[in-house]
Parts: structure tokens; C-alpha cells; sequence
């Protein structure tokens, strides 16, 4: 059953990611950013969603410092208080204010003017739990990207969509759900997977 093969895969993949101990975290942190730098346009994009790493998840933080260098906008992805099961994308600043969702995770706390809706973001960075070679994607669990990003497939958003993970998250092939919103590309430590 697909239900039960996923939550199988998840218990995997969760525990291989969370073997790195800090100082490799960081290490491959920083050659994420050189594998961005490489294959994706990421010093001419205006707007970047990222997240704050969680549960052995690829620390996008090199990569956060790196846009904010280059004046390039970072958005967080928050718990939508409106929309269940939805996320929204908020300015994240070297002084954002900040609070903890409830799954732990710290998010920008939202205020009247620093929401980005998705059509002004360039590129997501999506955390993940597995990937595979078709750029299918496995996550927590909570199907919060999926229904945010579904407007990517639906309106022919240009936004485009990029997962971040350690090699180790390579599946060889994950089960899929007609919801599902394909990657186009993963960037890890060691190589960029172009998705056609
Ligand atoms: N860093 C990060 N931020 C994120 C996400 C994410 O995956 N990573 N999300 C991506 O959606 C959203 C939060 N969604 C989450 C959904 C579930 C759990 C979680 O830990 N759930 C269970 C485990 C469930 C299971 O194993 O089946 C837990 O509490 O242990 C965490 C975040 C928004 N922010
Ligand atoms: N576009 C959608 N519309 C309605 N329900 C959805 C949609 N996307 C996902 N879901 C629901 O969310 C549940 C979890 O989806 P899924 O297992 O794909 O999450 P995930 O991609 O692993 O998690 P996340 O995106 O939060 O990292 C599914 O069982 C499904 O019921």
C-alpha cells in the first residue's frame, strides 16, 4: 500500500540524513552554495525561497548569506494562519522578527507588509526528505508545498523549483500522487540534477 511504503520511506531517509554531525553539516552547506552558483542563475534572480534547516535537513544558511550579500530578496515559508494545510512566503531579514510554528521550525512572524506571493518569487528552494532521478519529492508529510506550489503547474508560474538535499536523500525511485509537483532540478553537495 502507498500510504504505508511512504511512511516506511520516510522513517529511511529521516534517519540517513540525520547521521551528519555539526561541522559536516557545514561543510556541505557551503559546497551547496557552489553547486547553486554553478547551475542555477541564482546571482541574477531578484527573490529566493528558502527555509531554515530542521531535522538533518541541508542547511540552506550559506546560501541565505549569500543572497542577502548580493541584495538578492530571502522569503521563509510560514504556516498559513488562513489556510490550513497551506504555506505562505514571508521576507526574511537579518532582523526579521522571529517565532517558532508548531513543529518546532523558527518562521518570520508576518505583519501587514512582508508577504511575497508566489508569482514574485524566482526560485524555491523546497526542503525534502527523498528525491529521485524524476524530480519527484518526498517530504514531511504534510503536503504544505504541495498545495502551495500547486499554482506553479496550474497558472504556468516561471517560478522555478528547486529541492536541496544531501546525496544520501537520492531515492531510486519514489511513489508519486497526481498532487505531486515535480522538481526541476536538486541541487546536493556534489552535483546539480537537471530535470527535463
Ligand atoms: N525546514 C523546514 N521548514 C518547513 C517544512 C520543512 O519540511 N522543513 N515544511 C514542509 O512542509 C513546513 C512544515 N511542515 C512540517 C511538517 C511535518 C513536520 C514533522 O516533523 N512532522 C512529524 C513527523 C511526521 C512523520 O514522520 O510522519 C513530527 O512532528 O515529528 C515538520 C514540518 C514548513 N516549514
Ligand atoms: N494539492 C493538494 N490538494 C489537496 N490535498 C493535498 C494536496 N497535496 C497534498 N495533499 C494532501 O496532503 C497529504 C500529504 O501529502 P504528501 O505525502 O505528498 O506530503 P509531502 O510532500 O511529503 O509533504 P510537504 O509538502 O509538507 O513536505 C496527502 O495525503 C494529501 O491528502
Amino acid at each position: 500500500m502507498v500510504p504505508f511504503k511512504r511512511k516506511e520511506l520516510r522513517q529511511h531517509f529521516r534517519k540517513l540524513r540525520n547521521q551528519l554531525d555539526k561541522e559536516q553539516q557545514n561543510i556541505v552547506a557551503q559546497a551547496a552554495l557552489q553547486t547553486c552558483l554553478q547551475t542555477t542563475e541564482l546571482s541574477k534572480l531578484k527573490t529566493v525561497a528558502c527555509y531554515l534547516a530542521n531535522d538533518g535537513e541541508l542547511d540552506p544558511s550559506a546560501i541565505i548569506e549569500y543572497c542577502w550579500q548580493h541584495n538578492i530578496q530571502v522569503v521563509l515559508p510560514v504556516l498559513d494562519p488562513n489556510n490550513s494545510g497551506h504555506l505562505v512566503f514571508v521576507e526574511y531579514q537579518a532582523n526579521s522578527q522571529m517565532q517558532i510554528n508548531t513543529y518546532g521550525i523558527a518562521e518570520p512572524a508576518i505583519t501587514q507588509y512582508n508577504q511575497v506571493p508566489l508569482q514574485n518569487i524566482d526560485l524555491v528552494f523546497t526542503p525534502l526528505v527523498a528525491f529521485d532521478q524524476q524530480g519527484n519529492r518526498l517530504g514531511m508529510g504534510g503536503g504544505y508545498y504541495d498545495r502551495t506550489l500547486a499554482p506553479i503547474k496550474r497558472n504556468n508560474l516561471n517560478t522555478q523549483l528547486i529541492g536541496l538535499a544531501h546525496n544520501c536523500q537520492q531515492a531510486n525511485k519514489l511513489p508519486t500522487d497526481g498532487w505531486d509537483i515535480p522538481l526541476h532540478g536538486i541541487v546536493t553537495p556534489k552535483q546539480f540534477f537537471k530535470i527535463d
